[in-house]
């Protein structure tokens, strides 16, 4: 395991943008110009990734992107665009943002690529690649070497793949949509039934995370984390970005909200768990009465539930976490069902398995490949079993969760 290419240095590296065809230029995007944001939002909205049926596609929304692309040490020059020179029209585009990557122990200073976009008129002229290696160019030159990033799409040697599953919150929407069927012998009520959940929250202590809980919360999920072979390590500064989103998620109205974040807070003030999800909607593609598809996808969480035990294979250990982690997630998909959500996302990851098939997660036609630039590392489980099946008994380690 360990870096693949020799060790190299920035002044290797060419200072010239990589190559591109005449009729178009580079641009480096500043997301602090909202018409710049704008116009990223335009493009994948209109461009990006899809389903398999065509029936429904991302909608990053503008207060996505102005929380995902400024983490700490967030740099302009990995916010890359193409332009079509005559036009200024934004075709493409692609981005790096700094992470601290932890496989199996080793911390590798990294990039977590994303948002790769190429217009629908222009797939197929190359144009995906070398925006690959224009990024990797400029984050070359600022004397980082690794990558990590996803796919829905197999590409040479992943170090793992977990498996979509989804939580129904709205089931006659999801029915309308069709993104669920009406089993044979079932009634909708009884699907209705089946998925309906209490009004609000159960677990005691439980409220959303607040800047002065950062200390607490950030130091259990440190420690939760280690029992991952892949993580990304966060400092405090890093925690309370992706978790509070800055001053515009933590004002933010119900339709500009995109973080969500809850803390339990024990009746001696203590810290015992956290969790989080994002919302990412989907424009439905081909319905005349639903716009959106309303999504929840659970982030990062952790517990004290078992850290009280040296081996989280321990079955007593096991059950403790199964038991707190069933009961904190259910309440993650109620608050998200009051957020308006329709359904509730989550990957085979993390100790994910502990809850997915109680809590009713079903199995998605979907895969999420996790790919490791110039590092070698022996595959990492991603919760499911060869036959792509996922199992209860079957847990991750993967602890990293890509947007
Ligand atoms: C996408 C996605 C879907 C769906 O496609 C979906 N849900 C409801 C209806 N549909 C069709 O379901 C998931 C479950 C867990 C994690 C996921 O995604 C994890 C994060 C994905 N990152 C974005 C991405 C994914 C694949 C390729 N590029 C970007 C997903």
């Amino acid at each position: 395991e360990g870096p693949i290419d020799r060790k190299k240095t920035p002044d290797e590296i060419s200072s010239e943008p990589f190559p591109l065809l005449a009729e178009f230029e580079w641009c480096t995007m500043d997301v602090n110009d909202k018409s710049q944001v704008e116009d990223i939002f335009v493009l994948l909205n209109e461009n990006y990734v899809e389903d398999r049926d065509a029936s429904f596609r991302f909608k990053y929304t503008r207060e996505f992107f102005n929380w995902s692309l400024k983490p700490p040490g967030w740099k302009k020059d990995w916010h890359v665009g193409v332009r079509v020179r005559s036009t200024g029209k934004l075709v493409a585009f692609i981005s790096a943002i700094p992470v601290n990557l932890s496989v199996r122990g080793n911390v590798i200073k990294s990039v977590e690529i994303n948002f790769l976009c190429v217009h629908k008129q222009l797939r197929g002229k190359r144009l995906a690649p070398v925006l690959i290696k224009e990024i990797t160019r400029r984050v070359n030159k600022c004397d980082i070497w690794f990558a990590l990033y996803t796919s829905g799409t197999v590409l040479p040697s992943p170090v793992s793949v977990c498996r979509y599953t989804h939580r129904p919150l709205n089931w006659n929407k999801l029915l309308d949509v069709g993104f669920v069927q009406l089993p044979p012998g079932a009634s909708k009520p009884q699907m209705v039934a089946n998925y309906t959940l209490p009004k609000g929250p159960t677990t005691k202590g439980l409220r959303p995370l607040k800047p002065e809980d950062v200390e607490q919360a950030h130091s259990l999920f440190e420690k939760y984390q280690r029992r991952f072979d892949l993580v990304q390590e966060f400092s405090k500064e890093e925690f309370s970005h992706w978790f509070l989103g800055g001053s515009e998620q933590m004002h933010a109205t119900p339709d500009t909200k995109v973080i969500y974040s809850y803390v339990v807070e024990n009746e001696h003030g203590k810290i015992t768990d956290f969790f989080s999800f994002y919302s990412l909607p989907f424009t439905i593609l081909n319905n005349s009465v639903h716009k959106e598809l309303g999504i929840g996808y659970l982030f990062y969480y952790a517990s004290d539930a078992d850290l009280i035990y040296n081996n989280r294979f321990d079955p007593k250990a096991t059950s403790a976490l199964k038991e707190r982690l069933s009961q904190l997630i259910n309440d993650a998909c109620i608050l998200a069902r009051n957020a308006k959500m329709d359904v509730f996302n989550a990957l085979t990851s993390q100790d994910n398995a502990l809850f997915l098939e109680k809590l009713k997660f079903g199995p998605g036609d979907g895969f999420l490949n996790f790919y490791l630039f110039n590092y070698r590392a022996f595959p990492i489980t991603g919760g499911i079993q060869d036959d792509q099946d996922y199992d209860v008994k079957k847990r991750s380690n993967v602890g990293v969760v890509m947007l």
